[in-house]
């Protein structure tokens, strides 16, 4: 039912492009900036016998100026600043379309011939800067990679290209083949299904469904070499570390994924929603911790702080938890009593959940609700940050951070709800907003992230729960693994010796040199 619902509800009540990458809100009244480049440094050009090459093997080659900054705008707050004052993101680079894994493959050799950056691009949905080409070179253009290529039915696998969009990719399994795959990011629309991959994507649902790790049962990867490797066809195995995770959460820096193969699941017909008021978020987390570690996993269940209440449900005087569930009728009962066994002795008030549950499955999928509530002056700037840590520790979290960034010179008000959980721990959701006088956005906004960052890497936390790393969060990737760095910097220089690979992101060293932010 709740996976139906996305596919015939509109998503972002249909304003978006469908089936190309969805430009952000703010660009609709930016036109390209003739100022110089917010976030390029040093570029690699790409000279015209390079061209040439590019234009004989791919499917379209873009190099006007204004051309390159609209398709390489993404969601990230740190591109909106400079652009919006018409300073563009990354202006000098080469948009190159591949429309099969031939051409990508291609593409890739000539890019390592020639020593020049490549950096692939698909939905640009990121809000992080992570598919910014921001030493020049290649931008490689995957949307074209766009079917499904087979669906084996009796295992329920569904094999995909990778540059297809989330709500094509969804109708067409719902309606041909009566599953899902039960990944239902906030921008499923606006984003593909090897950028969920390469960014190791949650969905709504991953309290019953997983994150797209666990969906995924097989890639195909084209190398840096430009040779191309597949990894899994099998529900589980022995055979080694598993290889496949190597590529998911690679953010395009280990090579270029081409195809996927996903496990589905049948399309629920039934499903139920309830929603309780807690006096304090800690009661709510304890809440959700002993619904887990009980062994319930329902689909949704989340956990808005008084702030968030307040915005989200006109409820501002609680702590909202709203969960529900999917599927087959006995499991979804069997779930709702655990739920209701362990919110009846802990939350104040019983909310009236079909009423919850509607109206979030109306208003989950518009995009841009950070900033809700706000009064939006030229200083103003919003962001998310997603996170994940032990039960034992989220709750010092929530509010360290919340007191860290409020701190900050600028700050206007910082939030959370719980959104995905485990039997360990879970994800917080942090919303931070700001604002300061125009020309110190940028200034506000790093040391908005540095202030949260301090806490969660003292607090041994995921800095990332799904977003991933991209520019934004490279200065904080070598802290925050600790003594485990050399070994992705050891994995980078295997796979990619001349670091061509989407250089300057995920905190990797670049040959290319520093990175702008
Ligand atoms: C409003 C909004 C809500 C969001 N909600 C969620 C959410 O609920 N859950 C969630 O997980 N994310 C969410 N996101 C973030 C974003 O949608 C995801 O990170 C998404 O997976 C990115 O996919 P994309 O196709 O847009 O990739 P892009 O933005 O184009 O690229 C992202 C990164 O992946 C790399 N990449 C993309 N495709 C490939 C490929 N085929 N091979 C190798 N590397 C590749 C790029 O180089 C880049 O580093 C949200 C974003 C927005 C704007």
């Amino acid at each position: 039912m709740i996976s139906r619902q996305t596919v015939t509800h509109p998503f972002n009540r249909g304003d978006y492009v469908v089936g190309a990458p969805t430009p952000p809100r703010w660009a609709a009244a930016c036109p390209p900036g003739t100022g110089p480049a917010s976030l390029q440094a040093a570029v690699v050009e790409v000279a015209a016998g390079v061209l040439t090459e590019l234009r004989s093997v791919a499917a379209a080659v873009h190099t006007d100026r204004d051309e390159v900054i609209r398709r390489t705008r993404d969601w990230w707050a740190g591109t909106s600043i400079g652009e919006t004052d018409g300073e563009p993101a990354t202006p000098d680079a080469v948009i190159v379309e591949v429309a099969d894994e031939e051409q990508v493959a291609a593409v890739v050799r000539i890019c390592r011939a020639h020593g020049l950056p490549l950096t692939v691009s698909a939905g640009r949905s990121n809000v992080l800067g992570a598919a910014l080409p921001v030493f020049g070179g290649v931008v490689l253009d995957v949307c074209r990679l766009n079917r499904i290529v087979s669906f084996d039915a009796e295992s329920m696998i569904v094999e995909v290209q990778a540059g297809m969009f989330g709500d094509l990719f969804e109708k067409e399994l719902q309606e041909e083949h009566g599953v899902t795959t039960g990944h239902w990011p906030s921008a499923f629309a606006i984003s593909t299904v090897g950028g969920w991959a390469a960014c190791r994507g949650a969905g709504q649902l991953s309290t019953r469904y997983g994150k797209i790790e666990d969906m995924v049962v097989g890639l195909d990867v084209v190398l840096p070499d430009g040779t191309t490797a597949s990894y899994g066809t099998y529900p589980r195995a022995a055979v080694g570390p598993d290889l496949r995770q190597l590529f998911i959460g690679s953010e395009g820096t280990l090579g270029v994924i081409t195809r996927l193969r996903l496990r589905t699941h049948r399309l629920p017909e039934y499903a139920r929603g309830l929603a309780y008021g807690f006096g304090t978020f800690a009661a709510g987390l304890d809440a959700c911790r002993e619904i887990l570690q009980r062994g319930a996993t329902p689909a949704v269940l989340r956990l808005y702080d008084g702030h968030e209440s307040g915005t989200h449900f006109a409820e501002p005087g609680t702590n909202l938890l709203l969960i529900a569930d999917e599927g087959d009728p006995a499991l979804v009962e069997a779930t709702m009593a655990v739920v209701e066994e362990v919110c009846g002795g802990r939350a104040t008030t019983k909310l009236d959940g079909a009423a919850v549950l509607a109206r979030w499955l109306d208003e989950r999928m518009i995009v841009g609700k950070s900033g809700d509530g706000f009064a939006k002056g030229p200083g103003f700037v919003a962001d998310t940050c997603e996170i994940a840590a032990p039960w034992s520790a989220l709750q010092a979290i929530y509010d360290e951070v919340v007191a860290a960034v409020e701190a900050v010179p600028g700050t206007l008000r910082v939030s959370a709800h719980q959104s995905h959980a485990y039997t360990d721990g879970a994800c917080l959701y942090f919303s931070l907003r700001g604002e300061v006088d125009r020309p110190r956005r940028r200034e506000w906004y790093r040391a908005a992230w540095d202030a949260a960052n301090e806490v969660l890497i003292r607090h041994g936390a995921a800095i990332s729960h799904h977003h991933g790393v991209g520019l934004l969060r490279s200065p904080y990737v070598e802290p925050a693994l600790g003594s485990g760095f050399g070994t992705l910097v050891a994995v980078k220089q295997a796979l990619d010796p001349a670091g061509i690979m989407n250089p300057g992101k995920l905190g990797l060293p670049s040959p290319f040199g520093a990175v702008r932010d």
